[in-house]
């Protein structure tokens, strides 16, 4: 049976006492989007005018056949199909389930999933970018068919695909942050010697804080390698699981912090990275510990490289070459 069949249009003023088959949208602009009737409304002689001042001359009267699904129900039937940890669905609206975080975390999705069950046609499944820091309640995903009715085997179609790659990798899902210690170095002489109050500090601590975790213990050097190896060997050995670095990290004699990173034995998986603001950031590992060279930009500007690698970190994530690499397309955000 062709869908077309399924639908019958009848004139509103010819539809009194009929079920409606979706929910119904109402757009003034700047004042109001959402729905005005819902599906399975009944319709009544003073519906009419609200009817025929959002457009409806017409409403379809629907006999859904074997093998067709509903919108309401194919958005749902996806959602469920692609729902990972830590989140939750709403109802069916206006065609829609909303795939909502119930965490403040870090988003997980997986884009080649998304990109084969858009390439599917009449889906459309739309996401946050992965790696984006949601707080609770906030929306993911929206799953939706273009059609008021589609294929079952369409949406068994997703499934599929959403077990394929479930096999490998999750597909969608929040990972939450995890509280870490971390040990703060401040280098610079001009700091050290107190020539000039101390800016990075708190800036830092409160970036750390905003992911849970904590700056345990905050020590100055002068622009001396190997004071600045030994501190940051003394944050590991006192049990820090995330060591950071201010300053000292671009190209002048007195900057002495990527040479002491490396001095420390640390794998550097990257001495500069492609963003700016946050060009001059080292990520290094010193026997599994985190340790970031923090260049000058980061006291200065709202959003840098260590923005981005930050929650990342704090969400248990061991961060390699291409994830730096990558960051350079799109990563030119003023500076
Ligand atoms: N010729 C080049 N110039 C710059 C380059 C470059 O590659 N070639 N890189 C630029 C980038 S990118 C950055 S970011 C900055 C800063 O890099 P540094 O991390 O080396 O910063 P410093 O030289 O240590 O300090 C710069 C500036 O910030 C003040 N400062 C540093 N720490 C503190 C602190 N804890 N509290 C207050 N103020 C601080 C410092 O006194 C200097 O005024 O370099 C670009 N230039
Ligand atoms: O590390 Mo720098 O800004 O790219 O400002």
């Amino acid at each position: 049976m062709k869908r077309e069949s399924m639908l019958r249009e009848v004139k509103v003023e010819d539809a009194i006492g009929m079920v409606l088959a979706h929910d119904l949208t109402q757009i003034i602009p700047g004042q109001f989007k959402g729905r005005l009737f819902r599906k399975g409304h009944v319709i009544t002689e003073q519906d009419l005018p609200n009817l025929l001042n959002i457009g409806k001359e017409h409403i379809y009267i629907l006999d859904l056949q074997q093998g067709y699904l509903h919108e309401d129900d194919a958005a749902q039937r996806m959602a469920e199909a692609i729902q990972g940890a830590n989140i939750e669905l709403s109802q069916p609206h206006e065609g829609k389930v909303t795939l909502k975080s119930s965490i403040h975390g870090l988003a997980k999705i997986n884009k080649s999933f998304i990109d084969e069950v858009n390439a599917l046609g009449e889906i459309a499944m739309a996401t946050v970018k992965t790696n984006t820091v949601v707080q609770p309640g906030q929306a993911l995903v929206g799953t939706r068919v273009i059609p008021l009715i589609v294929e079952e085997s369409k949406i068994s179609e997703v499934e599929r695909l959403a077990g394929n790659h479930r096999s490998s990798s999750s597909l969608i899902q929040v990972k939450p942050f995890q509280p870490l210690k971390v040990g703060l170095l401040t280098t610079g002489s001009e700091v050290f010697k107190g020539r000039i109050e101390d800016r990075f500090g708190p800036i830092v601590k409160e970036k750390v804080a905003a992911f849970g975790s904590e700056v345990i213990k905050q020590r100055f050097a002068t622009d001396d390698l190997g004071q600045i190896a030994g501190e940051i060997l003394r944050f590991k050995e006192e049990g820090c699981q995330l060591i950071l670095v201010t300053g000292g990290m671009s190209v002048d004699p007195d900057d002495r912090t990527p040479g002491a990173i490396k001095q420390t034995g640390a794998e550097i998986v990257s001495y500069g990275t492609p963003m700016l603001p946050g060009s001059m950031l080292m990520m290094a590992y010193l026997d599994g510990v985190p340790v970031m060279g923090l260049p000058g930009c980061v006291m200065h500007d709202p959003y840098t490289s260590f923005d981005v690698l930050l929650p990342r970190i704090c969400a248990g994530e061991i961060i390699e070459r291409p994830e730096i690499t990558e960051l350079g397309y799109g990563g030119m955000h003023g500076c």
